[in-house]
């Protein structure tokens, strides 16, 4: 079965409720609807904005999804500050982000908290986009392939077979991120197949064939193109990219194979 692209915007820690809705509508407005035929297209705001992008998205009946950029592994109780995977999915959400780079870094996630979050989306019925990545003393060291799978198979420990096929993996690099330094397509290719690979090991070919493994780390309109013309890239998680409209959905109309709009 041929995968669907992904294009996930990741608007990071930017824009509050009201820009939230501009961009939205700037999106809308801009990629015509046939588009959606050829990509999946979601936007992931910060948490705050998730209720008008919600409330937008639904009542302009816009193809557009919606997701969160991350989760607590908690379902209810005494966790001040933390959003649970019910509240979540009660606002209609289809992608949360889990085991972002930054997240790892900033907020101490190990692979054991990254595991706890993929199965708490999961049971709430949306599909985690699981991000995996190696530093750039890892990459020098030759060790990214492994590096990475291993960040994948721990994250998804105890899982059932099944629930593998709902999980999105982004394979972002961190010394990509936020750097305007883009991998090669032939070093996303590299680690993209090689995530595949790791998960038909362990899962089966046909669901390895079946998962969506994006690229992320300074992808634009100008190395879209490129990048999805891999095998096994199959979309992206964009960070800086995906707060201009307009760059945005360039991005978007060319990983569906354009014309431009
Ligand atoms: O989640 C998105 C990634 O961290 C990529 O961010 P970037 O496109 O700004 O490099």
């Amino acid at each position: 079965m041929a995968r669907q692209p992904l294009i996930a915007g990741n608007w990071k820690m930017n824009l509050n409720h009201l820009e939230a809705i501009a961009l939205v509508q700037k999106i809308a407005f801009s990629l015509p609807e046939k588009y959606f035929a050829k990509v999946e297209v979601a936007v992931i705001p910060p948490f705050t904005d998730i209720r008008s992008v919600q409330t937008l998205i639904d009542g302009d009946k816009l193809l557009l999804k919606h997701g969160a950029q991350d989760v607590s592994e908690h379902e209810s109780g005494a966790y001040t500050g933390e959003v649970s995977g019910p509240m979540l999915a009660k606002l209609g959400c289809s992608y949360v982000v889990v085991g972002h780079s930054e997240r790892r870094e900033h907020h101490a996630e190990t692979d054991e908290v990254v595991n706890r979050k993929v199965r708490a989306v999961l049971k709430h019925g949306m599909s985690p986009i699981l991000c995996v990545g190696e530093p750039l003393e890892v990459r020098e060291a030759g060790g990214h392939v492994e590096h990475s799978t291993t960040q994948l198979i721990n994250a998804l420990k105890g899982l059932k077979t099944e629930q593998i096929r709902q999980v999105v993996v982004a394979y972002e690099p961190v010394w990509a991120i936020g750097t305007g330094k883009v991998a090669t397509a032939a070093d996303a290719q590299e680690v993209c197949a090689a995530l595949r690979t790791a998960l038909a090991d362990k899962y089966g070919k046909e669901i390895a064939d079946e998962v969506r493994v994006l690229y992320g780390g300074s992808v634009k309109s100008s190395n879209i193109g490129e990048l999805i013309g891999q095998n096994d890239v199959d979309g992206a998680l964009v960070g800086g990219a995906s707060l201009n409209g307009d760059e945005f959905t360039k991005l978007s109309a060319m990983a569906a194979g354009g014309p431009l709009p």
